[in-house]
């Protein structure tokens, strides 16, 4: 079964679309703005990774440490796929279709090593979102930074 064949297909029980979602997966630099099918969850994409690992016996060498450098490592094969092309804008424009993909991968493998390494260090991923995001509204009220991108420490009150 492959994540990334979702796309326009309409086979998967997770591939209830909305109609942002039907164009092509990787692609769009339409005005709308992008977002993402409802599914896998976050525990959904726990879970599959918990079994791959399983069937695999590969528990051993998925310490937090390990799982760390494993991401790490992911970040660089994405910072790869960006260096030295200058500035990129949103939906990246004059990406092949093959570049568009290979990116879809190593961003996944950077949340799949991430999802495993909340796991294997008992961190409740989503809601350790939810509860930094909150924070982050409380540092930055909207009214006080609204289109200025300074750090919360150069703000005098
Ligand atoms: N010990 C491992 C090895 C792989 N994976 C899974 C998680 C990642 O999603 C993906 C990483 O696979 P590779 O290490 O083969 O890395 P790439 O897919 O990026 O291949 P390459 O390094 O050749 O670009 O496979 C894993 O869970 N545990």
């Amino acid at each position: 079964e492959n994540l990334y064949s979702r796309g326009t297909a309409d086979k998967k029980p997770y591939n209830m679309m909305a109609s942002s979602h039907s164009r092509l997966q990787n692609g769009g630099t339409g005005a709308e703005r992008f977002t993402f099918s409802p599914e896998p969850t976050i525990e959904d994409i726990r879970r599959m990774q918990a079994e791959f690992t399983d069937e695999r016996d590969w528990n051993q060498f998925h310490q937090p440490r390990n799982l760390l450098l494993a991401m790490v490592g992911e970040v660089g094969e994405v910072s790869e796929l960006f260096q030295w092309r200058g500035e990129v804008a949103e939906g990246l424009p004059n990406w092949t279709e093959c570049e568009r993909e290979q990116l879809a991968q190593e961003l996944s493998d950077v949340m799949i090593y991430l999802v495993e390494l909340a796991e294997k260090c008992h961190v409740d991923l989503p809601q350790a979102v939810l509860r930094k995001m909150a924070l982050n509204r409380l540092k930055y009220p909207a009214s006080k930074v609204h289109g200025s991108a300074k750090k919360y420490t150069e703000y005098k009150d």
